[in-house]
């Protein structure tokens, strides 16, 4: 089997970002609707539902609120919640979308008291449309030009309380002075196979497709921490149960499946495996820089660094130093390879 790599997102079965506009929409009838249907991520659950209860007994807007993590960890069901637990309407944007200044004073002048404010991808928004955020988020004011030329003048508008939810999968890429206005900051972590065991259960019960614990934890395991990978392997995985056994999810159906597709049982796909090798043989385990390496493999940059590399990294298959990324010995054992006694730095493995 050959794969394209200039867009394998669109053909990855692991791919973490949605593949198509269908996948969305059934994403939106997976999603929980409350904080208290969201499984995993405890400690932003906990700390959301004090800010929130408090915000609500004052009538107050909540802070301002940046989540970021990798992208399908739930930063977009995040904000709804958050929109519904504080009973008030969500307006959503993206940083690309803005392009010019009067594109969110639009938005801003609309929202009614207290609303949620959703900008996804945040770290993309443009210099000029950042500057007007700022005295919105902090004074609830804007300045805006109208007319040109020497009649030009600036006009300052009041706008209602509200609260910028911002996600992102980089929250390197934002500027200080936007990161600073955020009251509240949450990292989205990986989950664990059980916590997305939880997930997979639930939405096979909204699916109507009959599950065991077992199948549920095999699916789970091998999703990459991710509860958009984890829907849609059980998708693909209930598809094959329907064509090859009593339509029931068992352990050895999901195996079996998800051997068709070709992920591992770590839930490493082509891709995956491609990036590993190359770090492991072509590159003698590293250390290898970011465009070797993406030059090797035939991918982009930014893919491997949001995409493929977290979780290769949170699960210890890889490294990221100074010099550049080097495998560990848990990437050499997974490939049946011996590891060298001391690491690319020259410490022995410890
Ligand atoms: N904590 C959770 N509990 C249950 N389901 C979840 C959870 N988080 C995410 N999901 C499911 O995973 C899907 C993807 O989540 P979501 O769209 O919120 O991810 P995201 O972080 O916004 O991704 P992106 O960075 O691509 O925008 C959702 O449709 C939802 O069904
Ligand atoms: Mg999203």
């Amino acid at each position: 089997m050959t794969i394209q790599t200039d867009n394998f997102s669109e053909q990855r079965i692991i791919a973490a970002t949605p593949v198509s506009p269908n996948e969305e929409a059934i994403e939106r009838a997976l999603r929980p609707k409350q904080l208290d249907e969201y499984v995993g991520q405890e400690k932003i659950r906990d700390q959301l539902e004090i800010f929130i209860s408090a915000a609500r007994k004052r009538r107050e807007a909540l802070d301002h609120t940046l989540l970021f993590g990798p992208p399908g960890l739930g930063k977009t069901t995040l904000a709804h919640i958050i929109a519904r637990e504080m009973g008030v309407n969500l307006r959503q944007t993206s940083g690309p979308v803005l392009e010019r200044a009067g594109d969110l004073a639009a938005l801003l002048t609309n929202l009614e008291a207290n609303d949620v404010l959703f900008i996804d991808e945040i770290h993309r928004l443009s210099p000029v449309v950042e500057e007007i955020l700022y005295p919105a988020l902090e004074d609830y004011q804007i300045d805006i030009m109208i007319g040109e030329g020497p009649a030009a003048r600036s006009v300052r508008l009041d706008l209602q309380p509200f609260t910028l939810v911002g996600a992102t999968t980089r929250a390197g890429m934002l500027t200080n002075p936007l990161r600073d206005r955020f009251g509240i900051v949450a990292r989205l972590e990986f989950y664990t196979p059980e916590q997305l065991a939880r997930i997979v259960s639930r939405s096979s019960a909204l699916l109507h497709a009959p599950i065991q614990d077992a199948g549920a934890l095999e699916i789970a395991r091998r999703s990459r921490g991710t509860p958009r990978i984890a829907n849609r392997l059980l998708r693909r995985v209930r598809d094959y149960a329907e064509v090859k056994g009593t339509g029931e999810i068992t352990q050895e159906i999901a195996d079996a499946a998800l051997k068709m597709l070709d992920v591992d049982p770590v839930g490493f796909d082509l891709m995956d495996r491609k990036l590993l090798e190359a770090v492991l043989f072509k590159f003698n385990g590293g250390p290898v820089g970011l465009d070797n390496l993406a030059a090797a493999i035939g991918e982009e940059r930014d893919t491997i660094e949001d995409v493929l590399e977290p979780y290769l990294i949170q699960q210890g298959f890889l490294q990221r130093t100074p010099r550049g990324r080097i495998a560990t010995p848990a990437a050499y054992m997974h490939f049946g390879a011996t590891a060298p006694r001391t690491s690319p730095s020259g410490d022995l493995w410890g």
